[in-house]
């Protein structure tokens, strides 16, 4: 389901755009967010005749599977699809929430669970925004970053359409809502153009075109020098710094030239470089490097010029990793430890 649906069955019952607002408010924030109204003096009858129906049905959208708590506070919630298809969220401490915006992912990154399966189905922007919903249902939200399950360029519109919600009646301040991509020519054109402007994350991951093609294989064919140009304009345009997103796998970009390349690229430049020592996933080969390597990394790099954060893993105490209870629940992955990162990943 589409938010412009639900708009449109609003419409036709009689709803003015403040009724709209309001009745779109009351589901993105719940009732203790929501100038109390009185529903019989302040709703055209219609309206009410249909909303029994219409909120039963963004109810069903999400259905709570599991929740796996973790001691330093976040919550990785397993959720079902009305058609039993299953996405994860995550609520981070300091009230993030991680969403997913497709079932699957047809980039097919080389380290990510949700790239192994390719892409199953794409989310309705009704179904984004329902995570929020639900995790609201758990706890205190005002940040949300689309780093869960999926590329959020793949299915931009209804990304889109969640995010201009998620911004206005949902209550999250713009730069509090944060776009993760692998980068495409797309949302460097439509992003712009949006009345809410998003902070915008950038997975480079390798500053070697050759490389990050073989990492991110079906990534579309932007260079590393495109992306950071492309990176720093909507940084500048929005006056917020733009994130690089850097998964650090050992022996792979944790060496002198791509410290080399980063120092080049991102010297000077309007941005915060992040760097997430990689989640260990069964069947994979890769590792993380030590933490004294990446910390060492990370200093390193600041005294050059770079402004980098290392950022601490945290839930290591439950099923974590971008897609690994999803792969779990749906019996595509054998069990055994794996771990999970402070931005929901
Ligand atoms: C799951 S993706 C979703 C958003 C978007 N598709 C992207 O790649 O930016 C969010 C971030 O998770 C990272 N990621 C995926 N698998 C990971 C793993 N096993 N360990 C650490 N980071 C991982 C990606 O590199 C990316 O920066
Ligand atoms: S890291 Fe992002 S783009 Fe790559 S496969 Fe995973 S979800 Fe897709």
């Amino acid at each position: 389901m589409h938010i412009a649906q639900i708009r449109e069955r609003l419409r036709q019952a009689g709803a003015a755009p403040v009724h709209e607002r309001h009745l779109l408010q009351l589901w993105a924030q719940g009732p203790a967010r929501t100038r109390q109204r009185d529903p019989e003096n302040f709703l055209p009858r219609p309206l009410r005749e249909i909303l029994p129906q219409l909120q039963a049905e963004l109810a069903e959208l999400l259905t709570l599977r599991s929740a796996h708590g973790s001691e330093d506070g976040s919550e990785r919630l397993l959720l079902a699809l009305r058609d039993g298809q299953m996405i994860e969220s995550v609520l981070l401490p300091r009230e993030g929430l991680c969403v997913s915006t497709q079932v699957g992912c047809a980039v097919g990154c080389v380290f990510c669970m949700t790239g192994r399966g390719g892409l199953i189905r794409q989310l309705g922007s009704a179904e984004i925004v329902a995570q929020l919903v639900l995790a609201r249902q758990r706890r205190s939200v005002n940040k949300v970053v689309f780093m869960g399950m999926g590329e959020p360029a793949h299915n931009l519109d209804a990304v889109l359409e969640a995010i201009e919600l998620l911004g206005s009646s949902g209550g999250i301040n713009h730069k509090k809502l944060v776009f993760s991509t692998v980068g495409d020519p797309r949302v460097f054109e439509r992003l712009p153009q949006g009345r809410v402007k998003p902070a915008l994350a950038l997975s480079l991951h390798s500053t070697d075109a050759a490389l990050r093609a073989q990492l991110l294989p079906r990534a579309p064919r932007m260079t590393p020098e495109e992306l950071v140009a492309c990176g720093e304009d909507y940084a500048q345009r929005t006056a917020y710094p733009i994130q690089y997103q850097w998964t650090l796998l050992e022996g792979i970009n944790d060496g002198e030239a791509e410290f080399e390349g980063l120092v080049r690229l991102l010297k000077g430049r309007y941005a915060v470089l992040n760097l997430i020592p990689y989640n260990a996933i069964d069947a994979l080969p890769y590792q993380r490097p030590s933490w004294e390597r990446a910390r060492a990394m990370a200093r390193a790099l600041h005294e050059r010029g770079v402004l980098t954060k290392l950022r601490q893993s945290a839930g290591q105490d439950v099923d974590g990793g971008c897609g690994q209870l999803r792969a779990r629940a749906a019996g595509l992955k054998k069990g055994g430890a794996v771990r999970t990162v402070e931005n929901g990943l």
